[in-house]
């Protein structure tokens, strides 16, 4: 699947947003990847979690024995991810503030995970998930994800599969230019204002 093929899936789901986004991050952006406009086409989500899976080295591929995925952003696409590959998917919660898994899913000591993401921006959200499946006791050979607009900047620690990498420009609060300060921001995603 080229770039532009994963653009017009995108543009398809009417998922491409303009206007001014308060990111995970706290970051500023006048452009966001709503991933879930994306997933709730069943066959489109599938398709796409296909082509991550097409993007993974065989030997990481043979390696990997669970997909874990940090709620909300990652729960269809964990879950797309894992029948990709053929394993059992789980994902991650964060009631109390720091990610664990809950509602019986368990990891076997060592067992080697794929973390999957919906997006990656700073990276900070994916980091945190990868410290948890340590914690749970897996360890996480590789990170994938359906975009990357980190613009290059994000490490994850493992080696990183995004099906795209979009050059979108985030901006901190407090360096907002002004076409954007203009704008009544709105902050689309479920972790909580810091
Ligand atoms: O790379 P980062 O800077 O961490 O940003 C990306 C994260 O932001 C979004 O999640 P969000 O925290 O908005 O919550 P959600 O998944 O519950 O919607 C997205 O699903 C990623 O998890
Ligand atoms: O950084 C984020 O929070 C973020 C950016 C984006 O484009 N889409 C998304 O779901 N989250
Ligand atoms: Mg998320």
């Amino acid at each position: 699947m080229t770039d532009e093929d994963v653009l017009a899936e995108f543009r398809a789901a009417e998922a491409l947003l303009e206007g001014h986004f308060i990111l995970s991050s706290g970051l500023r952006s006048p452009r966001y990847l709503q991933c879930a406009r994306v997933l709730m086409d069943p066959a489109r989500a599938a398709r796409l979690c296909e082509a991550v899976a097409a993007k993974i080295p065989a030997d990481i591929r043979a390696q990997v024995s669970a997909v874990v995925a940090p709620a909300m952003g990652g729960v269809i696409v964990g879950h797309e991810m894992a029948r990709a590959l053929g394993v059992p998917g789980m994902f991650l919660e964060r009631p109390e503030g720091t990610f664990h898994l809950r509602r019986g899913f368990r990891l076997e000591p060592g067992q080697k995970v794929l973390m999957m993401e919906d997006v990656v921006t700073t990276g900070l959200s994916s980091r945190e998930a990868i410290a948890a499946i340590a914690r749970e006791g897996g360890e996480t050979i590789a990170a994938a994800s359906l975009v990357d607009r980190s613009n290059g900047a994000a490490d994850l620690g493992v080696p990183f599969f995004p099906l795209i990498r979009l050059d979108v420009p985030s901006y901190s609060p407090d360096a907002l230019p002004p076409e954007l300060a203009a704008i009544p921001a709105i902050k689309p995603g479920s972790r909580a204002a810091a």
